[in-house]
């Protein structure tokens, strides 16, 4: 894990802008021919990658209801407890963000308004290539169902059985998922943009997911909405010497897991600290089941930043825009309005990261890579859309009608005009 000090400005800046055109360019490239080949060849294209990059040769894409079930059984009785649990802590909070249709009256009796109405087929993309995250099952679908989406199709890639791991199933069934495919990565991006045989296309594709996803989202943008672009993981961390060290090390391998592209950056004024944190780290790290991963993303994508003061910490964190800020400083309630760009924000030593990617009730798909300065966390409003009322009475008409008409001659457009004139 590097230090670098802040003064190291060509370094530091080099460190943050993670793109790798040349890398993303190649990725690009093989999207776009995924892309092309599931609109022509629908479902067939969709075997063909899961067979290349899942490495299973699958006779159905479609989840039955048998293996649902089935999956159910397998389940642990306590982990449905906990999921349960979860949803109801997620649909809490999600709740909360719930909007409501307005109206209002104008003079006599001209009505205008707002009207609030649910997008009525989504997809979600839950990822499934290096761990399987029943989590982002509910994160994902829950604020869809809140906000009263009627039909919510669930991509997810295969394990090597050619089955999905029965835990995410379970979460599944829990969120009230209607419809569950086998296949991920850009082709699942794909078919739910472009319909297959198998899949229905949706109107919005939401979740996280690996370099691959993220790409294929941001191409498909246009034919369908998206939610953000939600790729490898990133954690910020700002402390002082105060702070436990251990706490620091272990929050920070808490991304580092999830991808070698994850992004891990402690900031902290104290040269002492950085130097027992990383110690930490490394020491933890050999512990960790996926060391491998972790040890990658840290020696590429981790760093403690060495700042003058706590100021500086912010304006630093403000620039990466992490998805996830951690402020382990006395009283950090006090520091919330230094922040201006991140996804989520944990404040003090007992709100770490993996209390929000479980359990809270705030949504864990966040955007990532400096996307958090636009951005927000996946939510009720994803799944909404607005439509604007208007009703006027004749005599409302009549009194502006001139006006209007004035306006369309301007414009040259006297079709518009005449629908005025026509009715008086
Ligand atoms: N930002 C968030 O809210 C959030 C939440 C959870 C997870 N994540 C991130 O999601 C990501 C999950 O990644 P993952 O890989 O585990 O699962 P994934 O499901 O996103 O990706 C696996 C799929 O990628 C495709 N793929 C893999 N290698 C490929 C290749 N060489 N060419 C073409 N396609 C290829 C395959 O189709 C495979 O099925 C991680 O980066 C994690 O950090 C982010
Ligand atoms: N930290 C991830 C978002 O970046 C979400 C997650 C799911 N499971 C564990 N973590
Ligand atoms: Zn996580």
């Amino acid at each position: 894990m590097k230090i670098i000090e802040i003064k190291d400005n060509q370094f530091l800046q080099s460190f943050l802008n993670r793109n790798n055109y040349e890398e993303i360019e190649e990725i690009d490239e093989k999207v776009d021919k995924i892309l092309a080949k599931v609109e022509k060849e629908g479902d067939q294209a969709l075997l063909f990658f899961t067979e290349q990059f899942d490495h299973v040769s699958l006779q159905n894409i479609k989840v039955t209801e048998k293996e649902i079930e089935q999956a159910l059984q397998e389940v642990e009785e306590d982990f449905l407890k906990v999921l349960q649990e979860a949803k109801e802590n997620i649909w809490q909070f999600h709740q909360k963000q719930m909007q409501n249709s307005w109206f209002f009256n104008k003079e006599e009796s001209i009505t205008l308004g707002q009207k609030i109405s649910p997008i009525e087929r989504v997809g979600i993309y839950v990822p499934g290539g290096k761990a399987a995250y029943p989590s982002t099952v509910l994160m994902d679908a829950i604020p869809a169902k809140v906000a009263g989406v009627s039909s919510i199709s669930m991509v997810t890639p295969p394990g090597k059985d050619g089955k999905i791991h029965p835990n995410i199933l379970a979460a599944a069934k829990i969120s009230g998922v209607d419809e569950i495919y086998k296949v991920g990565g850009a082709q699942a991006i794909a078919a739910l943009t472009f319909g297959t045989e198998s899949i229905k296309p949706v109107s919005k594709i939401v979740g996280p997911g690996n370099i691959f996803v993220a790409r294929a989202k941001r191409k498909v943008f246009g034919y369908v909405d998206i939610d953000m672009i939600a790729g490898p993981s990133e954690i910020c961390i700002i402390a002082d010497e105060k702070a436990k060290q251990e706490f620091v090390a272990a929050d920070l391998l808490s991304q580092a897991e999830h991808d070698e592209l994850a992004c891990s950056i402690l900031i902290t004024p104290s040269l002492e600290f950085a130097k027992s944190v990383k110690r930490q780290v490394e020491e933890q790290l050999k512990q960790l089941k996926r060391k491998e991963i972790a040890q990658k993303s840290i020696e590429n994508y981790g760093a403690i930043i060495i700042v003058d003061s706590i100021e500086q910490a912010f304006t630093l964190s403000n620039e990466i825009a992490p998805e996830h800020l951690e402020i382990l400083l006395e009283n950090p309630f006090a520091y919330l309005s230094k922040v201006k760009n991140a996804g989520a924000i944990f404040l003090g030593s007992y709100s770490p990261e993996p209390l929000g990617d479980y359990f809270a009730g705030p949504n864990h798909t966040l955007p990532t890579s400096r996307t958090a300065k636009f951005s927000s966390p996946l939510g009720v409003d994803d799944f909404i859309k607005k439509s604007s009322i208007i009703y006027y009475k004749k005599n409302d008409l009549e009194k502006v009608k001139d006006k209007i008409i004035f306006f369309t001659e301007k414009e040259g457009l006297e079709g518009h005009g005449n629908s005025i004139k026509v009715r008086f």
